[in-house]
């Protein structure tokens, strides 16, 4: 087994003025290579707290993260940003698409942040689309997409930089069940043939039941963290 995730003991503190609140409280969170897992809670049980603190978008208060052995707890800004781009996928709630960049430039940008050159984009955004079946609308704009095809999108721009792991926050919320379900397929497929590994939040039931594994958080506390075998079909 290969672990991704080492964070121990990590704690986000809010208010720390006034009333301090534990966003998240000394939280231990070992996650492996090829996981898809779920994190779910009430809301304000720190599940975007998590996320943000794992993906780096984020400081911990107390604690340290390592991903892939590297200790992101530690490092400059700067240096943060450069990690994250290289090594960790984000989808969102809202798509985050870049309204004036078509489909195929939203994933590319990424990429040409990294430096790949033309050639290696180009294959691998054509690679991107086929594996999120839109090969017929890579040069749509957000705007001409449905929801669900635009976070289809949003999960090829996660993938573009061959990334660690994705992280995605509630990424089925806005989406009626039939893209949800589309699109958890998806990302269960890239999850079987190229073992990406997902971590995801949802209070979604139907989205619940198809992770192998299943993190509960309470009051920025994990409260229950169980492995099943998922419905997936
Ligand atoms: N910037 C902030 N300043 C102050 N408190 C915050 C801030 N961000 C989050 N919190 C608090 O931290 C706690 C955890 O919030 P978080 O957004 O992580 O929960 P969540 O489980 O993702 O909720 P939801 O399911 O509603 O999205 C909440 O009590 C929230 O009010």
């Amino acid at each position: 087994m290969e672990t991704i995730i080492d964070a121990h003991n990590i704690s986000k503190i809010y208010n720390k003025e006034s009333i301090p609140v534990y966003a998240i409280n000394q939280v231990h969170l070992h996650i492996e290579k090829g996981e898809f897992t779920a994190l779910v809670g009430p809301s304000g049980s720190g599940k975007t707290t998590l996320l943000n603190l794992i993906g780096g978008l984020d400081r911990a208060d107390e604690g340290s993260i390592s991903i892939n052995g590297e200790e992101i707890t530690q490092m400059s800004s700067g240096d943060l940003i450069d990690f994250r781009l290289k090594n960790i996928g984000f989808v969102f709630q809202s798509y985050n698409l870049i309204p004036v960049l078509t489909a195929k430039e939203n994933v590319e940008f990424i990429m040409q942040l990294q430096g790949i050159n033309e050639k290696d984009r180009i294959e691998r955004v054509k690679l991107l689309f086929k594996q999120i079946g839109l090969e017929d609308k890579m040069d749509y704009r957000p705007s001409q997409l449905s929801g669900g095809q635009q976070q289809r999108v949003a999960v090829a721009r996660a993938l573009a930089s061959r990334p660690q792991f994705v992280l995605a926050d509630e990424p089925t919320a806005n989406l009626d069940s039939a893209s949800a379900n589309n699109l958890l397929d998806i990302m269960w497929k890239l999850n079987q043939e190229e073992h990406i590994t997902f971590i995801f939040s949802t209070h979604d039931q139907r989205v619940i039941d198809r992770a192998k594994r299943v993190i509960t958080l309470v009051d920025g506390r994990i409260v229950s963290d169980t492995n099943q075998v998922p419905i997936n079909h």
